[in-house]
């Protein structure tokens, strides 16, 4: 039965698919925590109340829309920013809070930040070198070569930062926060410049370095997919706020809402109105005894979850209690994405266009006829926007 409540439905769908979530342990202490941290500019709260953990070894992303309030809160972190409210500590130490403020070199962060600068004057061995304390550095001459090969600039060391692309500054840039292998590490799209293949090697190499040190990585980005490929744990901000928090397929499988749900993929919707504890619609009925009569919600599935039947003529498949009842549709376009395609479909009954993907390439005709069903523990049903 379907509720107003997503993760409630989510739960009583499929329990068996549910991983456990990757929360930090509670007896261990966390390398960063942010705490209730609060920053307003200009009369307006850009970060408000934002609390999160990162324990040895986790990577969370703090993933949002352009202007959230992501790089504010990472800039809190480091120390570069100072917060109007909150604390922050590192290893369970308070580094900073309205009244003591220790600045980022006495903090055992490594920053990666976009606007990252290297030393012009200095080789690129020398640059990554400036990273390790000075006693280390006689000691570890071997290490800069190791970051080297990490980031994947092998030979680079004598070359200066002119000489270098602007994706290998930024890998020069991140071999340097590497090199004293900080316990907290604060990356703001630290592998934005890259292209996606030299990125996903870069990415990987790095934050497995990271995990495998034990350090806290707390990583900004604005890109979804990264997130889910390199979070033990996504925070989905927005307005300022986090408002979920969770393993990547927790957060893409049980959003908090319809705008963390868009966040992800497209969606269709579908809206209907709550009447005697169910919602009659075109696709079969939900039943919903958490709502009240009258409420109207929004009946929400992504695309890939939409499950397509040719029409042949013989009025559709059988409804059934996994896919509720089919609705007839048109094909409107029909398009090839590369790994899958992408359907558009104008129904029969309102006229609206649902959008569904099938994998691989099927580009059937415009004006094909096509049965929609949609698969009940795949919908989330939220309050009408
Ligand atoms: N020093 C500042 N003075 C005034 N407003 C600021 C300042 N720094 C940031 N802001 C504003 O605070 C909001 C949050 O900015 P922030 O850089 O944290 O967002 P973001 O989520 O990292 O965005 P993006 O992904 O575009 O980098 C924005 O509206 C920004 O314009």
């Amino acid at each position: 039965m379907l509720s107003a409540d997503p993760e409630k439905n989510a739960r009583e769908a499929a329990p068996s698919e549910i991983p456990p979530r990757s929360l930090p342990l509670s007896d261990v202490v966390p390398r960063l925590a942010l705490d209730g941290l609060r920053q307003v500019y200009e009369g307006r709260a850009v970060v408000d109340d934002v609390s999160i953990e990162v324990a040895p070894g986790e990577i969370v992303c703090l993933l949002g829309p352009s202007g959230c309030g992501k790089s504010t809160t990472l800039r809190i972190a480091a120390g570069v920013e100072r917060q109007d409210a909150g604390a922050v500590a590192i290893d369970g130490e308070t580094v900073s809070d309205p009244r003591r403020h220790r600045p980022p070199e006495a903090r055992n962060v490594g920053l990666v930040f976009q606007d990252f600068a290297l030393f012009p004057h200095l080789r690129v061995a020398e640059n990554i070198a400036f990273g390790l304390k000075r006693a280390d550095r006689a000691a570890h001459a071997g290490r800069v070569d190791e970051l080297l090969r990490q980031v994947g600039l092998d030979g680079y060391g004598p070359k200066y930062p002119h000489q270098l692309s602007g994706g290998e500054q930024q890998r020069v840039a991140l071999a340097r926060a590497l090199a004293p292998r900080p316990r907290v590490m604060l990356m703001d799209e630290p592998f934005s410049g890259l292209d996606k293949r030299l990125r996903d090697e870069v990415r990987d190499e790095a934050l497995s370095v990271l995990k495998a040190e034990g350090a806290g990585v707390l990583l900004v980005t604005h890109e979804p997919e990264e997130a889910m490929r390199m979070a033990d744990r996504i925070a989905l901000m927005r307005s300022g706020r986090i408002v979920q928090v969770g393993a990547p397929y927790h957060i893409y499988n049980y959003p908090a809402d319809r705008q963390a749900a868009a966040f992800f993929s497209d969606l269709n919707v579908i809206r209907a109105r709550a009447r005697s504890r169910q919602l009659e619609t075109p696709f079969g009925l939900f039943l919903t005894p958490g709502l009240e009569d009258g409420q109207e919600v929004d009946i929400v599935i992504r695309p890939q979850h939409l499950k397509i039947d040719p029409d042949v003529g013989q009025g559709g498949p059988r409804p059934s209690a996994a896919n509720g009842a089919p609705a007839r549709g048109a094909v409107e376009r029909a398009r090839f994405m590369g790994s899958d395609s992408l359907i558009e479909v104008r129904m029969d009954h309102d006229g609206s266009v649902l959008r569904a993907t099938v994998p691989g390439a099927w580009l059937p005709e415009r004006g094909a006829g096509l049965w929609l069903s949609l698969r009940r523990d795949r919908c989330f049903v939220f309050p009408a926007d």
